[in-house]
């Protein structure tokens, strides 16, 4: 990445530390999913299994997290009937391609960004664990898959290694694996713009609004996070050298739906995960819960009330976007 880019001559060490988020999320996931939370048959391919047990509040948290992104991407599939492409921002070694690819829900095409040296890795996985290359290369068709070190191209998969906070350089990339601002798109950044400053973030949600005339994005990060609890977990991962730059963003769900609004989203809706937790289909939440028993409850809430999903739409064609919700 271009040195420029980052917030200080400590840059290089604070984005180092922020690439070493996506391993943190994935190995949580890994170990939820070994827990029976929910089903991924390929995130066992790109981390190990965690030593320690995580504890129970931590999984639930994390089975809310991916169940409301899905329930949301879900829903624009349907709406859009598939006749769409989503880029996932931040990506990190996210497996949703491969589930949509099983579920028979893949769009156009998927595009995944995230930092060279995170897109390397996983670009090593891919190549070397047939599980997940097949499935790339049963739906590539034609001419010879386009392929370096910090890149593919295929004809429903794309991944390019980016910095979110460079947007001509990323949108260059991006038009280079054929993206189509005419189609419909859906944006995902799950954990990702609360590494960027509040300033960063508005640019990549202005980049959107004024090159997708149809879209929604989908946000999953911190909420509430001026209490006690919210300066501790911010003090917690500035322990560990990881600054939340965009923390100022993180206030409230008022303060998560006006950033999108200031930067030409039409409509934005902002959950706390209490409430998405509430509202997932819930035969299945009783399934989980009673996978580990919960000591700690009120840990759970609190958890959970300091993150949010929130989500905006703008809808040029008049599909109904604004129309999604849990
Ligand atoms: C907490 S991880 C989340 C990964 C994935 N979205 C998930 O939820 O499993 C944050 C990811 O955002 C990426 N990221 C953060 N800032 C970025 C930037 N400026 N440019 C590219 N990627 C960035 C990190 O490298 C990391 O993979």
């Amino acid at each position: 990445m271009s040195k420029g880019a980052g917030p200080g001559p400590d840059s290089d060490t604070a984005d180092e530390a922020v690439r070493g988020t996506c391993d943190d999320a994935s190995i949580c996931k890994r170990f939820a999913v070994s827990s029976g939370y929910w089903k991924d048959p390929y995130i066992q391919y790109f981390v190990r299994q965690a030593k320690e047990r995580k504890a129970p509040e931590i999984n639930r948290g994390y089975y809310a997290r991916v169940q409301g992104v899905n329930l949301l991407l879900n829903a624009f599939l349907r709406k859009t009937e598939c006749n769409c492409q989503i880029i996932n921002l931040g990506a990190g070694l996210d497996t949703t391609f491969w589930r949509l690819k099983d579920e028979n829900l893949l769009p156009k095409k998927y595009f995944e960004v995230d930092f060279p040296a995170i897109v390397a890795r996983k670009l090593y996985n891919i190549k070397s664990k047939p599980p997940l290359s097949k499935p790339i290369m049963e739906t590539h068709s034609g001419e010879s898959l386009l392929l370096d070190a910090h890149s593919l191209d295929s004809a429903r998969y794309s991944i390019i290694g980016a910095d979110l906070r460079n947007l001509k350089d990323m949108e260059e990339k991006l038009k280079k694996m054929s993206m189509d601002p005419q189609l419909p798109t859906l944006l995902v950044s799950e954990c990702v713009l609360v590494y960027m400053t509040p300033e960063q973030s508005a640019s990549l949600l202005q980049w959107a609004t004024n090159t997708f005339p149809t879209a929604m994005l989908i946000n999953y990060e911190q909420v509430n996070m001026m209490d006690r609890f919210g300066q501790i977990m911010v003090e917690n991962l500035q322990r560990r050298q990881c600054n939340l730059a965009g923390v100022d963003t993180c206030q409230s769900l008022q303060s998560q739906t006006e950033r999108f609004l200031s930067t030409g989203w039409e409509s934005a809706d902002a959950w706390n995960m209490m409430n998405v937790y509430s509202n997932l289909p819930q035969e299945d939440v009783m399934r989980i819960e009673k996978l580990e028993f919960l000591d700690e409850k009120e840990l759970l809430e609190q958890l959970l009330l300091h993150y949010c999903i929130s989500w905006a739409t703008k809808d040029s064609l008049g599909l109904g976007l604004a129309g999604i919700t849990f």
